[in-house]
């Protein structure tokens, strides 16, 4: 494959941007290679400037669920972008994008739009704070928030990637009250409750963590979790930024039959546009500001292009429930065909897979199971970053990290599936 083209604008990004990138991951730093440039995506593939094309298995690290330019979205967004692009005042988009979530997911009475995940969250857990007059919050080792101060510690994501454990920039005073757990170690967070409880204002977590790989909550953790916060009158903060709408409709809240307090979206309710959003009892929501003192704001937080083409995602996946069985049953045959190809090639790894959610772990525990941060760091990162070129060099664009979560969207194919089997095959084949 060339990549002259790519490789030159990335020397000349160099000059202008830090590390050529405006978000680390996408540097390629840990997988020994220059990132390409992409000039366009149709439905489950993109080409970059070379000409190559791709089947993407990021999807913009997960909001394309119906693949690159959805002609109803694209429809949709060209109706509203001729008469003007942000007023920084209401706008029926912002009501039919929060009533569509509202009806969606039963957890959520009032939702606040906002521009990212990461303001999601910290938007979210200040509002935790506020309502309950606590300073402290818990969160799980490798799982990731977003960049704001309180929660770069043990984050997944481009830290884990880089091997960043928290971050220059962040005072102590500000992690102080960030208290750290196990993901999925039940002992460990009773412990912290029976030391803390009194003082925890919430705990946040990601559902299906998506940022260390991807390693789903146990069932059992996710009702502890639900119990502990109850009993000591902290708030449950589900962050399903990764999950929202793409697990289920409902979310993964739903799969995991948990009501939390509140929860955090982006990604698929932009519909690839800058956004997201928190929720949750109406009781709690009705502390921000302007209703209560819990203050936030945003210059451009409900803009009407993102809700636009939010809304028309969600409208699609709304009249489309037989997605979310097309979307798990790839995800099966993925993961499946990945077990025959590791066995076959008796390479050390394990699938982890959630519906559309799966990656592959180059790990040498392969008798154990990788379900928190200290089993999927573990992980050969020099193999999983041979085994990434492998798979770009045929076609197959796949996140750029051991720690990232592959997404599928609803137009990936059988034949797609095939196709990408077929290159795993012959890239264990050639990096074992
Ligand atoms: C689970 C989770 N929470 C929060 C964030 C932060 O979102 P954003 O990158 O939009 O700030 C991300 C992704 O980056 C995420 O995957
Ligand atoms: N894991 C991150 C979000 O989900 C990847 C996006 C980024 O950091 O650029």
């Amino acid at each position: 494959m060339n990549h002259s083209a790519s490789q030159q604008l990335f020397q000349e990004a160099k000059t202008l941007m830090p590390g050529g990138v405006n978000s680390p991951v996408r540097a390629f730093s840990a997988v020994g290679t220059d990132p390409v440039f992409i000039r366009e995506g149709n439905g489950p593939l993109i080409t970059d400037v070379d000409n190559n094309t791709y089947l993407d298995y990021v999807l913009s690290w997960g909001p394309m669920i119906l693949g690159h330019a959805d002609p109803d979205v694209v429809a949709a967004l060209q109706n509203v972008i001729g008469k003007g692009t942000s007023f920084g005042a209401p706008t029926e988009a912002e009501n039919q994008l929060a009533s569509l979530m509202i009806e969606a997911v039963p957890s959520l009475e009032k939702v606040r739009m906002v521009n990212s995940g990461t303001e999601a969250v910290m938007s979210a857990l200040r509002l935790a704070r506020g309502y309950t007059n606590r300073s402290k919050i818990v969160k799980f080792n490798g799982n990731y928030h977003g960049h704001s101060d309180a929660l770069l510690v043990k984050a997944g994501s481009g830290l884990l990637t880089h091997g960043i454990p928290g971050s220059p920039g962040v005072p102590e005073g500000v992690v102080q009250y960030t208290l750290t757990a196990r993901f999925n170690d039940e002992a460990m967070i009773r412990d912290i409750f029976e030391t803390h409880g009194n003082d925890i204002a919430a705990v946040i977590v990601e559902p299906v963590a998506g940022n260390m790989g991807v390693v789903p909550m146990t069932q059992s953790f996710a009702h502890l979790l639900r119990s502990l916060t109850s009993q000591a009158g902290s708030l449950l903060v589900f962050d399903e930024v990764m999950t929202g709408f793409r697990l289920a409709f409902q979310g993964a809240q739903s799969l995991y039959g948990i009501t939390p307090d509140l929860s955090c979206y982006s990604k698929i309710i932009g519909g690839g546009l800058p956004v997201g959003a928190f929720g949750g009892r109406k009781d709690i929501m009705d502390h921000m500001a302007p209703e209560g003192p819990v203050y936030q704001a945003g210059t451009l937080s409900g803009n009407p292009l993102a809700m636009t083409a939010g809304h028309a995602t969600l409208k699609k996946l709304q009249e489309h429930p037989g997605y979310y069985d097309q979307l798990n049953r790839q995800g099966s045959r993925l993961a499946q065909g990945l077990r025959d190809l590791i066995k076959k090639h008796r390479t050390p790894a394990q699938v982890n897979q959630k519906g559309s959610m799966l990656c592959l772990f180059f790990t040498e525990f392969t008798e154990s199971e990788v379900t928190d941060f200290e089993s999927a760091a573990a992980c050969d990162t020099q193999r999983f970053a041979r085994f990434f070129r492998g798979m770009l060099s045929r076609g197959i664009y796949l996140p750029a990290s051991q720690f990232e979560a592959w997404f599928l969207s609803v137009l990936h194919t059988d034949s797609q599936i095939h196709q990408t089997l077929e290159a795993v095959d012959a890239t264990l084949s050639e990096i074992n």
